[in-house]
């Protein structure tokens, strides 16, 4: 029988976690906003199929599209543990845009692991799974980063530690916060946006976004949500980012004049996110964002909120 597994989009950094922070992210009126791949047996040794609407977006190779790297990378290391692989077909369900800054490929990433990995018995724990979604991410960006993967697997907002055997740790988070993410319609590749940034910082940067970050992991913990909003800044990568999206000065400011408690950009954009205390606020955001964000008919928002399952099996 099949096996659909759901990966949910995520929004990495969250302004103030370059490369650490990381939530997942699902629209309030029930839709899926990720990938899909089902997994069931065949007579071939290995099948791939990619359909959805994003499919025409997918490089034309298969071999790169990275769901086939999954097979490859989790097949070498199940037969190094002396596993068997199976005969199976893959469908990828290509469903989020590409270069949007929702990770896309860790959707992929992470929905053809989890599938991979429950075809056949869980040979590999969340940790070595993680690790290897990591690694195939880092192949598509350039350098390795778990703030997408992480939480599209596991869910909620994760904070990366990498250290004592995790690679991440969950945080606690402000669930009745409304997340309204615009994607334009235009593509951003992370490998270019991470290749226009500084190699070196400032120690004044430095030390006030160290400050940043360890006052917002301290209000999320504290239960303090407006010091939470109001840490979410970002020295690192939106000064030198936002030239690379359509107005976004302007519409930041727009946005935080309707009332939005935090905005910023969603992992390397061109998505952007506004955070809303409230549905009314939500819709507000919503529809401004509409008129002036969005560059084409690609483009959309969804009202979201944090998704705590990350990735699923579904019917
Ligand atoms: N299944 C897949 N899903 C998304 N991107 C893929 C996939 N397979 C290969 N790719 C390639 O990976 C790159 C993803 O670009 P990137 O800017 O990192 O997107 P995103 O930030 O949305 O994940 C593109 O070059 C794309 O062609
Ligand atoms: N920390 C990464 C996150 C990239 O997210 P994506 O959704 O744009 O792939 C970065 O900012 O480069």
């Amino acid at each position: 029988m099949a096996l659909r597994i759901y990966a949910p989009a995520s929004s990495a950094n969250l302004s103030v976690g370059f490369d650490s922070l990381g939530t997942a992210i699902s629209p309030i009126d029930g839709s899926l906003l990720g990938d899909v791949v089902q997994i069931e047996e065949s007579d071939q040794p290995f099948e791939l199929e990619s359909v959805g609407y994003f499919v025409r977006k997918l490089p034309k190779e298969p071999q790169k599209n990275i769901v086939y790297q999954a097979y490859v990378l989790f097949s070498e290391r199940l037969k190094l543990r002396g596993g068997e692989v199976k005969k199976l077909r893959l469908t990828l369900e290509k469903n989020m845009p590409i270069g949007s800054g929702l990770g896309s490929s860790a959707c992929s990433i992470v929905a053809a692991l989890v599938a991979l990995n429950q075809f056949h018995a869980e040979p590999f724990s969340k940790m070595e799974l993680l690790e290897m979604m990591g690694e195939l991410e880092g192949r598509i960006s350039g350098s390795i980063h778990y703030d997408n993967v992480a939480p599209c697997y596991l869910g909620g907002l994760q904070l990366m530690t990498q250290s004592l055997g995790n690679i991440c740790q969950p945080l606690p988070f402000f669930d009745e916060w409304y997340w309204v993410l615009a994607y334009p319609g235009i593509e951003v590749s992370t490998a270019e946006a991470r290749a226009i940034l500084p190699k070196t910082y400032t120690r004044q940067d430095v030390i006030s976004q160290a400050r940043y970050l360890g006052s917002f992991v301290h209000a999320c913990h504290s239960r303090q949500a407006q010091l939470a909003a109001l840490m979410m800044k970002d020295l690192v990568a939106e000064p030198y980012r936002e030239a690379l999206l359509p107005n976004f000065p302007e519409v930041r400011q727009g946005c935080k004049d309707l009332g939005a408690l935090a905005v910023g950009i969603s992992g390397s954009g061109p998505t952007m996110f506004a955070i809303a205390p409230d549905l009314a606020h939500a819709q507000k955001l919503y529809s401004y964002l509409e008129s002036n964000y969005l560059q084409n008919n690609e483009g959309f928002i969804h009202i979201c909120k944090v998704d705590n399952q990350g990735a699923r099996a579904i019917g």
